[in-house]
């Protein structure tokens, strides 16, 4: 653990950055000094070797790599009254997260380089994470022509993982063509799976004795284990790379689990949402809990959470959607699909998952394997000397009541609200810069 200083973590430097007494990953007890933006020394470090250095006293607090989301919705462009890249960029900073992939159904979509370059550039101009843009599988997300995937992802924006989340590639075709051609270069199709037939755009209620008793149109889980089962087979076929986005059902979770066993290229992710709530939270038809996939039975939430400690699901991502209040405060039917996600993920998913899932298990799927799927260099790593400085420190002990009206998002659809989580996200490092401090944006 404990690295030797060596003369270029040079002490009396401005911009330097001394952790002290941080348990890293949940482990050992180490300070980290931080040079240029960089992790310069992790072990004990004498305080001379760090003078001038700012100094952050981090005992009792675990330290993580920065956490990284797979799946964002910014708003920007097209609907700044829900969110910004900005108000995006602070929400995920003040939940310890140092990189988001911004999804493409914006308006106008991410479709093209340009559109791609940028909400990159918007990202590097808040300068709070990194934003990468995800890109649309199809133009305007209709389902029909393949977007210039090459051009983005040749394009500053570097584009990786595409999708056209909020909509599914449900034509087989199309997505067998989308598969084949970010093969060439190393791409990802990331799906939302809803076949339109069996859940089509109204069904807002996971379809079983709640939506019954409710009159709420039905979205069975078999809408989304079809189009698991399919693509699949197809990325098997293309010998490609697929990420399931926000799996909700125990049968998606058996489908993935299979089709790892044989070795087909395939990821999935998991909303913090659909591992603490449940289908019977409609009960009082509160559009905060309408959202896509729908929340399930508690059957699906435990296989899910089974999943993801057993490593099936590789990753958590929160699918952050906020939305205006004048698109979410209707009647259930009528109302957006989406809740917000970015502040509340680490402390839902410790208070999800329990203690027998450790730190190690929380930056596995939080930072380091999402960084692995969506291809980010020097995101996800594991604190070592040499690494850029992406860190999030974290009281593990913290009892927390969620109250919206302290959200830093433009919108107000917190389904936590009112809610005790446990562990609280105490300071973000991004690139060596303290973006946030004891819980508020530096
Ligand atoms: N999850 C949601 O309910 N809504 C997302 C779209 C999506 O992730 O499918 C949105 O953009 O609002
Ligand atoms: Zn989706
Ligand atoms: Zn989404």
């Amino acid at each position: 653990m404990s690295a030797p200083l060596t003369d270029t973590t040079s002490a009396n430097t401005p911009n330097a950055l001394l952790i002290t007494g941080a348990s890293i990953l949940g482990g050992d007890v180490a300070d980290v000094l931080v040079v240029d933006g960089v992790i310069a020394a992790v072990g004990e470090i004498p305080a001379d070797a760090a003078a001038g250095a700012e100094v952050i006293d981090a005992a009792g607090l675990v330290a993580l790599p920065g956490l990284v989301d797979l799946h964002t919705h910014l708003r920007e462009p097209g609907r700044e009254d829900a969110e910004t890249v900005v108000t995006g960029s602070r929400a995920a900073a003040v939940g310890g997260y140092t990189a988001v992939l911004a999804m493409a159904n914006t308006n106008p979509v991410t479709d093209t380089a340009e559109a791609a370059e940028r909400v990159f550039d918007l990202g590097v101009k808040a300068g709070l994470v990194q934003v990468q843009p995800v890109g649309a599988v199809t133009k305007g997300l209709a389902g029909e022509e393949l977007a210039e995937l090459g051009l983005m992802h040749r394009s500053r924006a570097g584009v990786t993982v595409f999708s056209d989340d909020g909509k599914c590639v449900h034509d087989s075709r199309v997505m067998r063509r989308a598969l084949e051609y970010v093969k060439a270069f190393g791409g990802v199709i990331s799906q939302h799976s809803q076949d339109p037939h069996l859940a089509g755009s109204t069904s807002c209620c996971h379809e079983g004795e709640v939506s019954g008793r409710l009159g709420l149109p039905g979205w069975p889980g078999v809408a989304e284990e079809v189009i698991v089962a399919r693509d699949v087979m197809l990325a098997r076929h293309t010998n490609s790379r697929l990420h399931v986005a926000h799996v909700s059902t125990a049968g998606s979770v058996e489908i993935i689990r299979w089709a790892k066993s044989l070795g087909i290229d395939v990821t999935a992710e998991v909303t913090p949402h659909h591992l603490l709530l449940t289908t019977d939270l409609l009960e009082g038809y509160d559009p905060v809990y309408k959202v896509n996939p729908p929340l399930r039975p508690a059957e699906d939430v435990l296989a899910l959470r089974a999943a993801l400690a057993d490593g099936t699901i590789d990753a958590v991502a929160t699918d952050h959607a906020p939305h205006a209040r004048h698109d979410k405060e209707h009647a259930f039917v009528d109302a957006a699909f989406g809740m917000l996600g970015l502040e509340t993920a680490l402390a839902v998913v410790r208070t999800a998952m329990g203690d027998d899932f450790t730190w190690a298990d929380i930056a596995r799927v939080m930072s380091q394997n999402p960084a692995k799927i969506a291809g980010l260099a020097g995101q996800g790593g594991t604190l070592a000397v040499g690494e850029p400085a992406h860190l999030t420190l974290v009281d593990p002990e913290a009892e927390v009541t969620v109250d919206r009206a302290d959200s830093v998002s433009l919108s107000r659809n917190n389904p936590w609200h009112g809610r005790s989580v446990v562990s609280r996200v105490l300071h973000t490092i991004y690139n060596g810069t303290v973006t946030v401090r004891d819980g508020k944006l530096d």
